[in-house]
């Protein structure tokens, strides 16, 4: 049993938790949270990734562990599906717990608390450098229980906050660091993503969506601006093809990861958001 103001048992080993935020869907946040990750696993630490968007999971597929499963230990709650052998990434979501990927989850915020406490307070992480969560879209039921979950965690770095140059994108995440400050959540910084298209031929990048919202709102509201992160079809094809990729090249995630134009601008993201994590 948990006493109140107590770190849940299963994050006593955990070094730094870092939430990624977005105000809207489909800017970017579960690409973020996995190349956020795959930078990590590149410099050498042991990674979580745990998945909270009960509605849409998109963390298997990300890392292409959809056949994978969550298995109960007899004595140490929920062992998280690894990557691989080498135990240097745990991946957790509500994904592996559904008999089919088409399967729906329609609960009423309640059950979806009941999910979150349970994924908070029964995962088996073991020993971790960084658990990444992902969040859903906006500031909802989910929010407000893994919000009372960590809230007296000591290991909380913070949260990463993602926007796309759109001003509608862009006057979401007002509302994401309303919540976060009602919440106490410190926020690590904001990331543009879809921040214009590099073309593969000739390197010209095009403003699609414009471009400088992002950097913009961070100035506005005295947060660190952690960078623009391109609009980048080899890193979308390195996902959508990694089990052929994979075969091909004989080469898991993270190393094909390092091949991709968009790991050089992680790595520099990844500096920011460790030094205002520290
Ligand atoms: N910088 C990028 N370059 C290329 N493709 C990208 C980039 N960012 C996101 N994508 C692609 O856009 C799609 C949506 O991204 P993603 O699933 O990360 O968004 P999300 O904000 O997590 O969505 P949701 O709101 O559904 O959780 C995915 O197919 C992803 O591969």
């Amino acid at each position: 049993m948990m006493e109140p103001g107590e770190t849940p048992q299963s994050l006593k080993s955990v070094k730094h938790v870092i939430l990624v935020l977005s105000g809207k869907g489909g800017v970017g946040k579960s690409s973020v949270t996995t190349q956020l990750a795959l930078s990590l696993l590149n410099k050498g630490f042991k990674v979580g990734v745990l998945d909270i968007d009960l509605t849409g999971p998109s963390m298997p597929r990300m890392f292409g562990l959809e056949d994978k499963k969550l298995y109960q230990s007899s004595h140490n709650g929920w062992i998280p599906a690894y990557y691989d052998n080498t135990k240097q990434l745990a991946v957790s979501s509500i994904g592996f717990l559904l008999n089919n990927r088409g399967n729906s989850v329609v609960w009423r915020g309640p059950k979806k608390t009941g999910m979150i406490r349970q994924f908070m307070r029964d995962m088996d992480w073991g020993d971790l450098d960084y658990l990444l969560i992902d969040t859903p879209p906006g500031t909802s039921d989910e929010h407000i229980a893994i919000a009372e979950e960590l809230r007296y965690c000591k290991n909380v770095d913070g949260c990463v906050i993602v926007t796309t140059p759109q001003l509608v994108s862009v006057n979401d995440v007002k509302k994401e660091i309303n919540f976060c400050g009602k919440v106490n959540f410190k926020i690590l910084g904001i990331l543009e993503n879809m921040s214009g298209f590099i073309c593969p031929y000739c390197s010209e990048c095009t403003n699609i969506f414009g471009s400088g919202g992002g950097k913009r709102l961070a100035e506005e509201v005295d947060l660190p601006y952690l960078g623009n992160v391109p609009i980048d079809p080899q890193f979308t094809d390195l996902i959508e093809r990694q089990t052929e990729l994979t075969k091909e090249k004989g080469q898991n995630l993270m190393q094909m990861y390092q091949d991709c134009g968009l790991s050089a601008v992680f790595g520099g993201i990844l500096k920011k958001v460790t030094s205002s994590s520290a």
